[in-house]
């Protein structure tokens, strides 16, 4: 007899009720899964925990993720998402179900739907079925993993609590279980078997190279900082000199949680967290609330602060790892290709074809359409402006590093460091962490300052505004969101305005995240990419309110 879990998931779901929302509106699984004020999150997590015991039981009963964290939003938020077996964000095809299941009007309503997507999707409910889910620093995080664990707990399912991660370390944990004991194991399943995987990576990766001087690491007081402190202790003495200053990491004060810090402050902002006081000339980086995003900068003695983002992070290890290829023998061999967003900087997009000669995809925003097409080349370097991406390494380019006859020493140096490359750098997901010791690692082989990194091109100046519009699902877009195809008209009203500037560039698109609509745009100089985008702007208000 099949088990009937609708009595158990009934009384489970009373306890974790659903805040209706007004007539009209409906919650949504959006880029980064359902995010908002944490006190509407309990009911939803409760029901995302369904969604994810369902998936695990259609995917083999492989170990299906689930990660609580507002990554770089107020302290007061949280979200809830689910992450698939390999460390991926969950198939875009299961969003419209945890959607359809969070949206549910009564408890009687979800037994009915959970069973009905268990029908429609063939899934045997009877078949064992296992959840791992771990959590940021936010206090509500504690309310809402109970909430999930009732729903496992009455969905028959088995499951992990890692407590206290990084998004990343989650994704790193999912794929280590599902990859246990197997040819393609990803590593050890516990949190510290992620560090010593890159503590070791790390070490190989530098091959006695030099690290100049000091990394301040700005936690945004939240999951980054201890969980940073803990990794610094599996460096070996002696082996390599990296030599951390970790910073807001109080993570016992959730109110100062992302505030006036963090890769999103420095991205947004364009300047230094003011607490601690910036140094001139000190090497910095910050990660976000849940340290997945990172963020290079430094202030200039003379020129002021200078901001290395997610662009110059894809194009530096673009440079070293195309270099490396080449010295490998494997440039005939292997195809690297970059993905980037339309808000990716024109001059970084130049860069890369032109000098590196690597070719480019631009894709829609979020990092599961950048994964995606990442995925295509042998090496995929994928970034989005915000400081958030990873490299791609395909199976196929893993074992030409590990079994390439090498010709010479020069070759065996550059395909170890590949193969240490390939095991650094998290291949599930951006990972701050891991991120920030690649960026470490090519700067030391390049015995580069930041100076050095910011000095191979110059950026366009470029704008990004955020546009309060009476309606954003007006908005339409085409050709990876570079162009309008709704609301009719506008789209020739931006080309019109770009015309007028030298150089120029801009689009417009409804935000997923937030209510409202973004503008970006760039020109050769500051003042004209602030007026394009005040233009455009001008325009998106107008459509935006229907006249
Ligand atoms: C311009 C911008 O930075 N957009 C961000 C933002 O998406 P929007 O759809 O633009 O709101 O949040 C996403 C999730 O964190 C992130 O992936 C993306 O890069
Ligand atoms: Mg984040």
């Amino acid at each position: 007899m099949a088990p009937n879990h609708d009595d158990k998931i009934l009384a489970a779901s009373k306890r974790h009720p659903i805040v209706p929302l007004e007539k009209g509106q409906f919650y949504k699984y959006g880029t980064a899964g359902f995010r908002m004020r944490a006190s509407l999150l309990e009911g939803i997590t409760f029901r995302v925990g369904l969604l994810a015991a369902l998936r695990s039981r259609k995917l083999n009963s492989q170990a299906i993720g689930v990660m609580v964290t507002a990554s770089h939003n107020p302290a007061a938020d949280n979200g809830v998402k689910i992450v698939d077996p390999m460390g991926e964000m969950l198939e875009q095809d299961w969003e419209k179900y945890a959607t359809g299941l969070v949206n549910c009007q009564s408890d009687e309503e979800l037994v009915k739907q959970y069973n009905e997507l268990a029908h429609q999707l063939k899934i045997d409910l009877k078949a064992p079925a296992k959840v791992i889910y771990g959590r940021d620093t936010r206090p509500s995080g504690h309310k809402l993993v109970s909430a999930l664990a009732d729903a496992l707990e009455a969905t028959d399912t088995e499951y992990v609590d890692h407590k206290l991660l990084t998004t990343p370390q989650l994704h790193y944990l999912v794929r280590a279980t599902n990859t246990e004991g197997t040819p393609l194991s990803y590593g050890k399943v516990s949190e510290a078997g992620y560090y010593e995987k890159l503590a070791h990576a790390f070490v190989r990766a530098m091959k006695n190279k030099k690290i100049d001087g000091t990394l301040t690491v700005d936690c945004a007081n939240g999951i980054g900082g201890p969980k940073l402190s803990e990794f610094l202790k599996y460096i070996p003495k002696g082996k390599v000199n990296l030599d951390v200053k970790v910073v807001n990491d109080d993570v016992l004060r959730p109110e100062v949680l992302n505030l006036d810090c963090g890769a999103d402050f420095v991205k947004t902002k364009q300047r230094a967290p003011p607490i601690p006081k910036p140094q001139p000339g000190a090497r910095c980086c910050s990660l976000d609330g849940d340290a997945d995003r990172l963020m290079y900068y430094w202030i200039d003695p003379e020129r002021g602060f200078f901001m290395l983002d997610g662009d110059r992070i894809s194009s530096l290890a673009a440079s070293f790892i195309g270099d490396l290829v080449e010295s490998a023998g494997l440039k005939h061999d292997i195809r690297i290709g970059v993905v980037q967003t339309a808000y990716a900087n024109g001059a970084s997009t130049n860069y890369i074809t032109q000098h590196l000669k690597l070719p480019v995809i631009c894709t829609p925003t979020g990092v599961k359409h950048l994964h995606h097409v990442a995925q295509s080349f042998d090496i995929g370097v994928y970034f989005e402006a915000n400081g958030h991406g990873t490299v791609l390494f395909s199976p196929d380019a893993l074992t030409a590093f590990k079994e390439k006859q090498p010709q010479s020493p020069a070759q065996k140096d550059a395909l170890e460091t590949l193969a240490a490359l390939g095991d650094l750098i998290n291949q599930t997901v951006g990972d701050a962490i891991s991120d920030m010791l690649m960026v470490e690692v090519i700067l030391a082989h390049k015995a580069w300052s930041l100076r050095d990194w910011a000095m191979t091109y110059s950026d366009l100046p470029n704008r990004l505004v955020r546009v309060e519009v009476g309606n954003k699902d007006l908005f339409h877009t085409t050709d990876a969101e570079r162009r309008l195809s709704h609301p009719e008209g506008a789209q020739q009203e931006i080309d019109d305005a770009v015309k007028k500037y030298k150089d120029a560039r801009s689009f417009a698109r409804a935000s997923g995240t937030e209510n409202a609509c973004r503008v970006y745009a760039e020109a050769a100089t500051r003042s004209e990419a602030n007026e394009l985008a005040e233009r455009v702007a001008r325009i998106i208000e107008r459509y935006g309110s229907g006249q």
